[in-house]
């Protein structure tokens, strides 16, 4: 699956990587809806007529319907199709046209009159030869399968009135199959979050690729979940990504394993990197313990640990795989960072938060050494986070894995009420650091505007010690080489695919010994 990279140590200049061919691939790639209505029209560009677009489409969706039963003569109540006033609508009227000729007992109901529609939707209005009726929230009473293609990417603003009133029915009508055209009607296919009132799908059809609402949470739920939600080929051709230079990505080994470190035959401890962790003091210190292993069991060469001398006897005890050194004052500390072979700092898990962590963190960043800083090491920096500002347009040298509720302590300028993804892309922009904003669709936000949406992350993953996991797995692969962004998009994925294995139940220390039974 992964590693197609010969090279020992990846190529590490970061802003040069963009274009990853994550990016050139529609599995992976997730359209903005302004994105995916430009990727139409530039297939319409490249001689596609918008017509054919939209039968394809139609027709696709009535597939997914016909796939759904086993016969039309199974349903006990009609296929009801809500269609609205834009090219959504417009779909639903050829899916209609498509199941009608399939035998299937359908009844199509719009909001407004067939002549308010325009364009492609009212041409295919026009050819739809059943009844067009007027919608109202009792239509789908009794429905067996609601289609809904009210909006789709061209919602631009809070769904009210009967549009509301409609969706409220829908939701109601919990026996019916509910099938979304493209997006669940009323949610936001940009941030994922629900415009007002929004239908709760249970299969989404959608074209070409997923839009970023499809991911995100909430939306990825009101979609159906990540195994309903179908992508079609409707003839748009791949280049056109290209031309569109999406920066959205699913984070899936696609996004990166061109850069995920390959052990070489001739590989050894000493040029498979050097991480460095800040042990913490009570009550804390199996925090950074977790970080420290997760590094070794990442692939590491070497990890130390250093710590307050009143704990080290305890972190020495309770560590036989890494290396436990104590210092005295900050100094002593920054005494380690003089070892030319070591190439990766975490400051976080258990570190304290205050001045004494504070500058420590300014300490390593000043020496230009790759720095992942999670927990007490971000809130060190509450009220201060611009002391955090890289400048440099090179090598990215700074990690920030903030969940939530240290985003929003440390970033206020960035609310996260206008969506998680752009919350995180805004901060890294700023900070010139990647930001790992944690939570059930993790972003990861490069400071150029590329972004990767996790989603394979199993509810139970979210137990205390899993973020102090996380921060050793990225370090451990950065030590290897492995551009931060990239690094840390891989040890997001693989985390979550090491709590997948560990199931449910699992404790942040389960996590360890599996991790390196799922790196590649
Ligand atoms: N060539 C194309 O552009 C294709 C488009 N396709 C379909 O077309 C859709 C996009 O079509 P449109 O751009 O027409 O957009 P929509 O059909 O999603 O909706 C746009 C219409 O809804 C109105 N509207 C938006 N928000 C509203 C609100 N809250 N309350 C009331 N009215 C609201 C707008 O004024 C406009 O009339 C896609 O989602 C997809 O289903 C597919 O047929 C594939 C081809
Ligand atoms: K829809």
């Amino acid at each position: 699956m992964v590693g197609t990279n010969t090279q020992t140590i990846a190529k590490s200049n970061d802003w040069t990587v963009y274009p990853s061919p994550g990016f050139y691939n529609s599995d992976c790639v997730l359209l903005r809806p302004e994105e995916s209505i430009k990727a139409d029209a530039l297939a319409v560009e490249a001689g596609i007529s918008s017509v054919q677009l939209m039968e394809t489409a139609g027709k696709s969706v009535a597939t997914v319907v016909a796939q759904a039963v086993s016969a039309p003569s199974d349903l006990a109540g009609p296929v009801c199709v809500l269609c609205g006033p834009g090219n959504n609508g417009g779909d639903g009227f050829v899916a209609a046209r498509y199941l009608e000729d399939w035998g299937f007992p359908v009844k199509l109901y719009l909001v407004g009159k067939v002549s308010d529609l325009s364009g492609d939707a009212h041409y295919m209005a026009e050819r739809f030869e059943g009844t067009v009726n007027q919608a109202t929230p009792d239509c789908v009473k009794g429905a067996s399968i609601i289609l809904d293609a009210l909006f789709g990417a061209g919602l631009s603003r809070p769904v009210s009135g009967i549009y509301a009133d409609l969706i409220e029915a829908v939701n109601h009508e919990e026996d019916a199959l509910t099938i979304a055209i493209d997006l669940p009607s009323g949610l936001d296919g940009a941030t994922g979050q629900a415009l007002g009132s929004c239908v709760k799908a249970d299969v989404t059809v959608t074209f070409f690729t997923r839009k970023p609402g499809h991911v995100l949470l909430p939306g990825r739920f009101l979609s159906g979940g990540s195994d309903h939600i179908h992508v079609m080929d409707i003839g748009i051709p791949t280049k056109t990504l290209t031309d569109i230079q999406a920066k959205t990505g699913e984070n899936i080994p696609l996004a990166w394993q061109h850069l995920y470190p390959i052990t070489s035959p001739f590989a050894h401890k000493y040029n498979k990197g050097h991480v460095l962790v800040l042990g913490g003091r009570e009550p804390t210190l199996g925090a950074s313990r977790l970080t420290s292993m997760a590094a070794l069991r990442s692939g590491a060469g070497l990890v130390s640990l250093a710590c307050p001398s009143e704990s080290y006897s305890v972190q020495a005890t309770a560590l036989t795989d890494i290396m436990v050194r104590r210092f005295d004052s900050n100094f002593g500390f920054l005494g380690f960072l003089d070892d030319p072979r070591l190439n990766v700092v975490t400051i976080g898990p258990g570190a304290g938060v205050g001045e004494k962590t504070n500058e420590l963190v300014l300490g390593v960043l000043k020496r230009d050494i790759p720095c992942v800083l999670d927990a007490d090491g971000l809130l060190s920096f509450v009220g201060r986070s611009k002391k955090l500002k890289r400048k440099s347009k090179g090598d990215l040298k700074l990690v920030l894995t903030p969940h939530e509720g240290e985003f929003t302590r440390l970033f206020p300028e960035y609310p996260l009420s206008e969506g998680r993804l752009m919350a995180a892309r805004s901060a890294a922009a700023d900070m010139g650091a990647v930001v790992v904003l944690k939570g059930a669709d993790t972003i990861i936000a490069h400071p150029d505007g590329r972004a990767y949406i996790n989603s394979n992350a199993p509810t139970w993953l979210s137990v205390a010690g899993t973020g102090d996991v996380l921060a050793g797995m990225i370090a451990g692969l950065m030590a290897q080489g492995m551009p931060a962004f990239e690094a840390s998009s891989a040890a997001v994925y693989f985390h979550s695919e090491s709590a997948m294995t560990a199931g449910k139940g699992m404790i942040a220390s389960d996590l360890l010994p599996i991790i390196a039974r799922v790196l590649p």
